[in-house]
């Protein structure tokens, strides 16, 4: 499923029209017949409707909306909030048909008895602004939104809610509150951003019969359940321990076992050969007692925390991750420089070694295995110098600019994960929920992104199926025994068992 931005859209409009002579008139009606249908799913025929239409494209979505659930039975009342001589080019053209077919168009210029239409309706779907909106809501659709939001109805909105910007970056808006919105050919890049997501509601995308073989890769996509099904590794009937790599992780504390332990447990669950654990020796017995599969690596330590020498042989693991649980000395700096310098193989790089690799980020282009960094908001904007607002806020442009710049993977971890890989391309993972947002789960997420390193041709698709894995985990465990406020990361371990029994079936 892709993902664009509103120029991207318009690009899409434009090829379809420019390279197969589909045109924009009938683009329109293939959109508002397929939001019809789906709207036929959710509507009872008895249940007030009512349509507000603008002057734009979406406007015109609207019209054609309207004029099919009328002739299918549906009582709807058809809202036209702008005036007469605003409505041009193919909104004009479906008002037409409208008109012609005999129905009734409310206005609001010549009545002003909206309110209690509103007051009536069961049901307000929102087709005023979409992809064309510029800045503040005005004049009388600024109005209308404010009503609207007030009432009891349920909420629908086509493609966009009025006023909700389609890109990333804009934070400055007012609009509709959809319960649920009809999104129109491809997911916008707002669906997935924290302060504009929650106006869709829920949300379902409505193919228009773009022709999809001759449109420009926005390099933009959600990952799906189907795409990890295909490419989850098998295990083959010949194989040993050997076959299925062999991972290094470095990092704990003595006063933090866990976060390391749990990064173990969950690479072995997620079929990793052989784990070594690299750690302060004072740590390992209490690792060892929770992960008895692995295999250690005692550093030397000073007050609980690795101290060197550091540079120990990397060169017998397949792959390596460090940070988790490491804590912040100066002598973890070292060690982080000494892996991505040394490391010849994929290198996964998470939380304490995220905040040391600041300083050495220059290094990160001379290597020649792939190296992903595992941050979240606040440990991304400490690596690019800005707010975490302004990362929450345009987490694609920031993680995009980012990976190509110093040649990595970047997994930027949140509600919408996104994933981008050292060319600019990016998948979001939109499995997972609030249960996840608890110390350990970023641990759990590492161990499990190493394994499917391990066993996997392809970096991008290894960690995308290792984060869908870690989300779905967390929503079979929410259906079955838990809630999103008990769930713990050492629970994500126990169920990943479940997950790839789904998966593998
Ligand atoms: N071929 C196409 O281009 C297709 C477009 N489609 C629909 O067309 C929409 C895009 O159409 P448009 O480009 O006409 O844009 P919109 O319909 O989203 O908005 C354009 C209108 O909004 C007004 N406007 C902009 N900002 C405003 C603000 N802040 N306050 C009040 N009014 C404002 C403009 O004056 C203009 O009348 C999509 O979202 C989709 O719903 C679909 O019909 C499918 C095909
Ligand atoms: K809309």
């Amino acid at each position: 499923m892709d993902v664009v931005t509103a120029q991207e859209m318009y690009e899409w409009d434009q090829v379809a029209m420019e390279s197969t002579g589909l045109d924009g008139k009938l683009l329109m009606e293939n959109a508002g017949r397929a939001v019809s249908s789906e709207l036929e799913k959710k509507l009872d025929k008895h249940q007030r409707v009512m349509m507000l239409i603008g002057a734009g494209n979406n406007g015109g979505d609207g019209f054609v909306i309207a004029r099919t659930l009328l002739n299918r039975g549906y009582s709807v009342e058809a809202w036209q909030v702008v005036p007469d001589s605003k409505v041009k080019g193919d909104a004009r053209h479906h008002k037409e048909i409208f008109m012609k077919t005999g129905y009734t168009l409310y206005k609001l210029e010549e009545n002003d008895d909206l309110r209690e239409s509103f007051e009536s309706a069961e049901v307000i779907i929102d087709a005023m602004l979409g992809i064309g909106v510029k800045g503040h809501l005005r004049g009388p659709i600024k109005q209308v939104v404010e009503l609207a939001n007030e009432q009891k109805a349920f909420r629908i909105a086509v493609d966009l809610p009025t006023g909700v910007p389609a890109d990333e970056g804009i934070v400055e808006f007012d609009a509709f509150k959809a319960d649920y919105t009809y999104i129109i050919a491809a997911l916008k890049v707002s669906a997935l951003v924290e302060h504009t997501r929650l106006y869709y509601g829920e949300w379902k995308v409505c193919d228009i019969g773009l022709p999809v073989r001759k449109l420009p890769s926005p390099n933009r996509k959600v990952w799906q359940r189907e795409d990890s099904k295909r490419i989850l590794p098998k295990r083959d009937a010949n194989s040993h321990k050997g076959s299925h790599g062999k991972a290094l992780i470095v990092g704990g504390a003595a006063h933090m076992p866990g976060s390391i332990a749990m990064s173990a447990k969950a690479a072995l669950r997620s079929g990793a050969g052989l784990v070594t654990v690299a750690t302060p020796k004072s740590a390992v017995p209490t690792i060892a007692t929770y992960v008895q599969e692995a295999t250690f690596l005692p550093l030397a330590e000073e007050e609980g925390v690795i101290k060197g020498p550091v540079d120990f042989d990397v060169s017998a693991y397949d792959g390596v991750a460090v940070g988790m649980g490491m804590g912040r000395g100066r002598e973890s700096n070292n060690l982080v420089n000494h892996l991505v310098s040394s490391v010849k193989s994929p290198l996964l790089i998470d939380a304490d070694a995220l905040y040391q690799l600041k300083n050495i980020l220059g290094l990160l282009r001379s290597r020649t295995y792939p190296t992903i960094l595992t941050p979240h908001p606040g440990e991304f904007a400490h690596l690019v110098d800005q707010p975490i607002s302004a990362i929450v806020q345009s987490p694609f442009s920031y993680s995009r600019e980012f990976s190509k710049k110093y040649g990595v993977y970047t997994v930027l971890k949140g509600p919408a994960t996104i994933i981008t890989a050292p060319n600019g391309s990016q998948f979001v993972d939109l499995t997972g929920n609030a249960g996840l947002a608890k110390g350990g789960s970023g641990d759990v997420l590492s161990g499990i992104l190493l394994a499917m390193m391990l066993q996997s041709g392809s970096t991008t698709h290894a960690l995308n199926s290792g984060c869908m894995l870690h989300g779905l985990t967390a929503e079979m465990l929410i259906e079955d025994d838990h809630s999103m406020v008990d769930l713990l990361a050492t629970d994500l371990i126990e169920g990943l068992t479940q997950t790839f029994r789904t998966f593998s079936s």
